[in-house]
């Protein structure tokens, strides 16, 4: 089963493809990292995947009525703007507007999305809170929790950790990899090499507006690629948790 059929896909500002050619499939279990440098056209795929950019090519969600796409994908955009001053469950709540029934009321099984999902991003102590109050990393947070309550079997997050503390990067990362195991899909565009090999199950590597690879991290995190494409030198050693990977010096 595909969750996210992009082929051929080009984004063109002016004359010039931000995104290029791009072919991308995502299943159920696929925990993909997407990265690349400032630039590289990872948002811009996203957005244009999700029908929000014109593009040329094909993307399955980009197909889909609203409500459908609603009820396939929950996106976190990179800007983390809370609009109006509610609390914090009153926020996540809004993440079932796709699955309840015109003029209908919250369902226990919407109770339940919203809960677990308060309970997942660590937000229990935070509930009555007013969202538009708290930190920026809180508010990510939130933001993060208001997705999952979507219960999509895809996520889209473009750099969800981006100014979180390191605790709440991992613990994040672990809850999009558990997302994964789960049966679910997500796609996490990130700049953290090191988060990005040891949660992802494989990494999509975008430079210039292209793929330029594809595979798990220790293939796309080659000390030759990264030099390539990031300009740094990477130190790579196994640990008995997992593969670390630190980008050490710029070349
Ligand atoms: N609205 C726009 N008009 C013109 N150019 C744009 C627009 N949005 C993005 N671009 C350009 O498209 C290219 C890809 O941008 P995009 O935001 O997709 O990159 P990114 O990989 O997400 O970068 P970052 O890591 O900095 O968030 C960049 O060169 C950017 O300047």
């Amino acid at each position: 089963m595909t969750l996210l059929a992009v082929e051929n896909l080009t984004v063109l500002r002016g004359e010039c493809p931000v995104v290029d050619h791009v072919d991308l499939a995502v299943g159920p279990g696929e925990c993909v990292g997407l990265i690349g440098p400032n630039g590289a056209g990872k948002t811009t795929l996203m957005r244009a995947a999700l029908g929000l950019e014109r593009f040329k090519g094909m993307s399955n969600l980009a197909r889909m009525r609203p409500v459908d796409r609603a009820r396939a994908a929950a996106f976190l955009p990179q800007s983390r703007q809370i609009a109006w001053p509610v609390d914090v469950e009153t926020l996540v709540s809004l993440g079932r507007v796709p699955h309840l029934p015109r003029g209908g009321k919250i369902s226990d099984a919407d109770r339940h999305a919203i809960e677990q999902s308060i309970l997942r991003l660590g937000l229990d102590g935070f509930r009555r809170r007013i969202a538009t109050q708290l930190s920026g990393g809180e508010q990510g947070r939130v933001l993060i929790a208001r997705a999952l309550a979507q219960q999509t079997p895809l996520l889209l997050a473009d750099e969800p950790i981006a100014g979180l503390d390191p605790a709440q990067q991992i613990a994040t990362m672990q809850v999009f990899a558990e997302l994964a195991r789960e049966g679910r899909a997500v796609v996490v565009s990130l700049h953290d090499l090191g988060l990005a090999a040891r949660h992802c199950t494989r990494l999509v590597l975008m430079h210039q507006g292209r793929v330029i690879a594809d595979g798990n991290p220790g293939q796309v995190l080659t000390p030759d690629l990264v030099a390539q494409v990031f300009g740094v030198s990477i130190w790579r050693q196994d640990s008995p948790m997992g593969p670390v990977f630190q980008p050490m010096d710029v070349l």
